[in-house]
C-alpha cells in the first residue's frame, strides 16, 4: 500500500508566545501537528505538557501527532489520547511494555506510535509492528530541534519499511530530525511516509508554503502524483 506523504510541522521550532497563531499558520497545508513533549528527565530539554495540549486542542482541528520524550510514558500517554491526540508516540527506551501501552492508547481512541532514538537498534521492535500505527525513527538524537540530519539512520527506515511491506501492515514510517528540502527525498526513498519538520517549516518566511514544498518533494520521490 502506498500512502500519501504526511507532513507534520513541529511546534518545537515555533514561537511559543504565539502558539495558536503559529498553528493556524500551517492549518490547511500540514497533515498533522507534531507536538514535542519533553520532561527534562528522559531528555535534558523541557517543553510543554498536557495542559498546553488540552488548550491547543480547542484552538485547531488539525490532528495532533504527540511525541512523548518522557520517562514513564505508561503513566502519562493515555491522558494525551483522552485530550484528543490523533497519534501518541512514546519511546521504546522508556517503556517496559510497549505492546501493553499501544493497546491502551488504541482503546483510548488514539493511534499508537513507537519512537526509536538514535542509539537504539530497531530489530528488537520489528515484531511489534502489528500492534503499532506509527514507527518514528529519530534521524537525530532526541531532545533538541535544529540538529543535523543523520543519514545513517535511514537503514532503520529501510528495515521498518521492508517489514511493513512484507507483512502488508498499515503502519506509518515517520522520520524526525533535520528534515528539510535537502534531506526529505533521501528519507522518502528509504521508505518514510511521514515527515516531521520543525526548523524547515517555522524558520521559513512562509510556513505553509514550506510544508507544500516538502510534501511535493516527498511525493515525487515516493512516486505519488499530488
Ligand atoms: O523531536 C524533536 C527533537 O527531539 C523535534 O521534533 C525535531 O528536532 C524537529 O526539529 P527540526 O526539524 O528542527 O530538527
Amino acid at each position: 500500500m502506498t500512502s500519501s506523504p504526511i507532513i507534520a510541522p513541529s511546534i518545537l521550532a515555533s514561537d511559543f508566545s504565539r502558539l495558536a497563531d503559529e498553528v493556524h499558520a500551517i492549518e490547511g497545508a500540514a497533515d498533522w501537528l507534531h507536538v514535542d513533549v519533553m520532561d527534562n528527565h528522559f531528555v535534558p530539554n523541557l517543553t510543554i505538557g498536557l495542559p498546553v495540549v488540552q488548550s491547543l486542542r480547542k484552538a485547531t482541528s488539525i490532528p495532533f501527532d504527540v511525541h512523548l520524550m518522557i520517562a514513564h510514558p505508561e503513566r502519562w500517554a493515555p491522558g494525551y489520547a483522552e485530550a484528543g491526540a490523533y497519534n501518541v508516540t512514546f519511546h521504546a527506551e522508556a517503556c517496559d511494555d510497549p505492546v501493553g501501552l499501544a493497546k491502551t492508547l488504541r482503546a483510548a481512541g488514539a493511534k499508537a506510535g513507537l519512537a526509536i532514538d538514535r542509539d537504539t537498534p530497531v530489530e528488537p521492535y520489528l515484531e511489534l509492528l502489528p500492534y503499532l500505527d506509527t514507527v518514528l525513527i529519530m534521524t537525530i538524537k532526541a531532545g533538541f530541534g535544529g540538529q543535523s540530519f543523520l543519514p545513517e539512520m535511514l537503514d532503520k527506515v529501510r528495515d521498518v519499511r521492508r517489514r511493513v511491506s512484507v507483512g502488508h501492515l498499515d503502519v506509518r514510517v515517520e522520520v524526525d530530525g533535520g528534515i528539510a528540502a535537502d534531506t526529505i527525498e533521501q528519507a522518502a526513498e528509504a521508505g518514510a511516509d511521514a515527515f516531521v519538520a520543525g526548523t524547515a517549516v517555522y524558520g521559513a518566511a512562509d510556513p505553509a508554503q514550506a510544508v507544500r514544498k516538502l510534501r511535493a518533494l516527498a511525493a515525487e520521490r515516493m512516486g505519488i502524483s499530488m
